[in-house]
């Protein structure tokens, strides 16, 4: 007898929320393998970066958006274009929000959804820093504020993420694979071996370089089955800067180069031999040709 065919859900998900709120993390968390960087620092995620969960009956599509923040550069202006585009042609978006700083403010977001008619799951991150109490109150607001769905989470214990998966399945339509099942990301391996890099830089240097670095790989060699070869370029907007990366005798861009280096290692399986250079490039975040050539689409 022939055995009925198991039906198949899969869809787009956005994921969207303020800076800082752990969208990164959670993606992460869900796919299980680390594809957006992660830092303390607002605004770490500037592009949109694809991770893919494939089940035997389902597939999940996720597009992390950098924060909905105020543009006030032109590279804000792009990921504000980011965050628009990516509510296009979803079928459910991810709400993310930090249950220990809830404003009024973004509750509005519930309202702002409304008129969307795309499913909207809303997770309240970082339960393991409040109280039981504090999570049911901010429940309770979100429930208010129009949310249907809400599931407190902790992209770092993990807690609650099971949950949100299947909620976030639920809402998904009948749908085929859109991706082979081992692929979890769309991202060349150059930008991520990129975030990487910048991501060890932000989180030695989140004092005293603000946000102007940028990282360009200028090339990626294979040398052999065993090898590669990686050169990158740390780019900052002020020659004060350039000193502080740099670090004493070169100890701060070794540290960075050393911690990006095994973490770029377990991601291309190979051992790798990594190269940085600091540049500096007067106000790259204002300047359009500058982001083309660090790979932002504009
Ligand atoms: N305690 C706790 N910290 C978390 C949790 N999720 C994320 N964080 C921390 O919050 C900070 C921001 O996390 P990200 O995942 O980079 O946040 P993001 O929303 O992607 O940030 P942007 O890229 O700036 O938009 C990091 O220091 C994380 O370690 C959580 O569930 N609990």
């Amino acid at each position: 007898m022939k055995q009925q065919e198991q039906k198949h859900y899969s869809g787009f998900v956005t994921i969207i929320g303020r800076p800082n709120v752990g969208k990164s993390s959670l993606m992460n968390r869900m796919i299980g393998e680390k594809i957006a960087i992660v830092s303390s620092r607002p605004q770490t995620t500037r592009s949109r970066i694809m991770g893919v969960l494939s089940q035997a009956d389902y597939q999940i599509v996720f597009l992390d958006t950098p924060g909905i923040h105020d543009p006030r550069t032109r590279l804000g202006e792009y990921m504000m274009h980011s965050v628009r585009d990516a509510m296009d042609g979803m079928d459910a978006v991810l709400v993310i929000f930090d249950v220990t700083h809830l404003t009024d403010n973004d509750l509005t977001i519930a309202t702002d959804m409304k008129g969307k008619k795309v499913p909207v799951i809303l997770a309240l991150n970082k339960i393991d820093l409040a109280s039981p109490e504090e999570i049911l109150a901010a429940t309770a607001k979100a429930a208010d504020a129009g949310f249907d769905e809400i599931i407190p989470v902790s992209a770092k214990t993990g807690s609650g993420v099971d949950e949100l998966i299947q909620c976030i399945r639920k809402q998904l339509p009948e749908g085929p694979r859109y991706f082979p099942d081992d692929m979890i990301t769309d991202q060349p391996e150059r930008i991520l071996c990129a975030e990487i890099i910048r991501e060890k830089a932000l989180r030695h240097l989140r004092d005293e370089v603000p946000h102007g670095i940028d990282v360009e790989i200028m090339k990626i060699e294979q040398l052999s089955d065993r090898l590669t070869e990686i050169n990158a370029t740390v780019y900052c907007e002020r020659s004060a800067h350039k000193g502080i990366i740099i670090g004493k005798n070169g100890a701060m861009l070794q540290t960075i180069g050393t911690e990006a280096r095994g973490d770029i290692e377990k991601l291309l399986d190979t051992h790798v031999n990594l190269k940085l250079w600091v540049k500096v490039r007067p106000d790259w975040r204002n300047n359009v040709s500058d982001l083309k050539n660090l790979g932002y689409d504009i």
